[in-house]
């Protein structure tokens, strides 16, 4: 990773390690990389106990940390210089980038700069050095969500999903077309530590969007953990079994006290193997007494749930935001990883101010599975565009026709971003239910 240092001489080191469990030598750097990105993100100093669960999970997704550190002494009383002063991770799992195929991806998370040490471009270095490490890595696409919209354009990530809260009257008026298919069981959240993983890989083998989850999620599915770090015990949980009597969806949720009113069931975790769970799922949460509204804050922004609905106003939707944001580091791999939904031949002109995707490639598909992508010199374009939206694109979530009328992508030949849309397009809307 480059050093900051380069930039400001002698003020910073980088220090770029591994996830490290109790007992190992490198457990206080890493509980202090932990403490930082708690101060960070504004959350409550870490005990012990949530450290030492935290950095187990982080062990488990082999994640590598990176921090920041101000070299030499530090004021006297403030914090000591081995904490850092800016925070950075990333984990390797792979994206579902349509029709089943899997691409891996880089995962950036994590990220954090003081704020007595902000906009000295700290966080560029990381980030460019980390890009850039990742492509030399053989990686074709990074991918993070975003704690605000206005950073990460300018290092060529694009927004690739969108997800959105959703609030359901699960009161007289909630009744679903047609009937359960298969069952829904009530389960300890306990077997969630084994099961949800393994009902995950079903989303993740079928959505298009999905990226591959980190620990973390059996444990919150489970209640294992809460957002403090502490056992949740108000978590409950439902399985819904296939025509094989196998477990294929999972719903987990939490009652949020008889001091909220209307009384609300909150939604932990929903993972449907399939669109029939979803559906039975959705009949179980409605039929649970004792309260009027569900709620779930990672609902589909295409969602077959209202569709089903007798009174789809029973679904109230709110704060639809962007999620998953994608960064092409490799135009070949990247475009000929996917499978298109056309035959056709496109020459995009891609704009990077990084460098790693610069230049005008042509996209040739048969609309079967294999696609080729060249890199041309003297052909004209049909599209011009950022490799920003060229991430936005990739999932076909968000369209090249939207994104031409913005005037962010340029159309060169008549229909450019209509060919584009359909070429792209995947064999249902992506979305990703993994928050990294
Ligand atoms: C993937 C994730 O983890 S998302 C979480 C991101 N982290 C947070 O939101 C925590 C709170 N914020 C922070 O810790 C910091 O302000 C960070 C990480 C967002 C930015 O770190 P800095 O070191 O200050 O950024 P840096 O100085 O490298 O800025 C690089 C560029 O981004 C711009 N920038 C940085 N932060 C922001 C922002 N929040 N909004 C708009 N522009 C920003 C800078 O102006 C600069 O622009 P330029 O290249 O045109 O000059």
């Amino acid at each position: 990773m480059a050093d900051p240092k380069e930039e400001k001489p002698g003020k910073y080191t980088v220090h770029q390690f591994a996830a490290a469990t109790q007992g190992s030598a490198d457990f206080d750097r890493s509980a202090a990389w932990v403490q930082a990105v708690s101060h960070g993100f504004h959350q409550n100093r870490r005990d012990e106990d949530y450290i030492r669960k935290t950095l187990a999970a982080y062990k488990a997704d082999q994640r590598t940390l990176t921090g920041i550190y101000v070299n030499g002494d530090v004021p006297p009383h403030s914090l000591a210089a081995d904490v850092p002063v800016a925070t950075y991770a990333t984990m390797r799992k792979p994206l579902n980038i349509g029709f089943g195929r899997q691409l891996e991806a880089s995962l950036v998370t994590a990220v954090t700069v003081r704020g007595t040490h902000r906009r000295q471009g700290i966080l560029r270095g990381m980030i460019t050095a980390d890009l850039e490490a990742a492509k030399d890595d053989g990686i074709a696409i990074a991918a993070l969500t975003a704690s605000e919209g206005s950073i990460y354009g300018r290092f060529g990530f694009g927004v690739a999903t969108y997800e959105r809260n959703i609030t359901v009257d699960s009161g007289a008026r909630f009744r679903l077309r047609g009937s359960m298919t298969g069952t829904v069981e009530v389960a300890d959240p306990a077997v969630l530590l084994e099961l949800a993983p393994q009902i995950f890989d079903r989303v993740q083998r079928a959505t298009p969007g999905s990226i591959g989850r980190q620990e973390y999620y059996r444990l919150l599915a489970s209640g294992s953990i809460g957002h403090d770090g502490k056992p949740d015990t108000a978590v409950r949980c439902a399985l819904h079994y296939g025509a094989d009597g196998a477990p294929d969806g999972y719903v987990s949720y939490r009652f949020k006290g008889w001091d909220t009113k209307p009384y609300t069931m909150e939604i932990v975790d929903l993972v449907a193997g399939s669109d029939a769970a979803y559906l039975d799922l959705w009949r179980f949460l409605g039929s649970i007494d004792l309260v009027d509204v569900l709620m779930w804050a990672e609902a589909p922004v295409h969602d077959p749930l209202a569709w089903a609905m007798e009174d789809p106003r029973c679904l109230v939707d709110s704060d639809v935001r962007d999620m998953l944001w994608l960064r092409i580091l490799d135009v070949p791999a990247a475009l000929s990883a996917r499978q298109y939904a056309a035959a056709d031949k496109l020459v995009l002109r891609v704009a990077d101010a990084l460098g790693h995707a610069h230049g005008t490639w042509e996209l040739d598909s048969d609309g079967e599975p294999a696609a080729t992508v060249r890199k041309v010199t003297a052909r004209e374009a049909d599209l011009e565009l950022d490799v920003a939206d060229l991430a936005s694109i990739y999932l076909g979530a968000v369209s090249p026709v939207t994104l031409a009328a913005a005037g962010r992508v340029k159309e060169l030949s008549p229909k450019a971003a209509f060919r584009a849309q359909q070429l792209f397009a995947v064999e249902r809307p992506a979305h990703c239910l993994t928050h990294f």
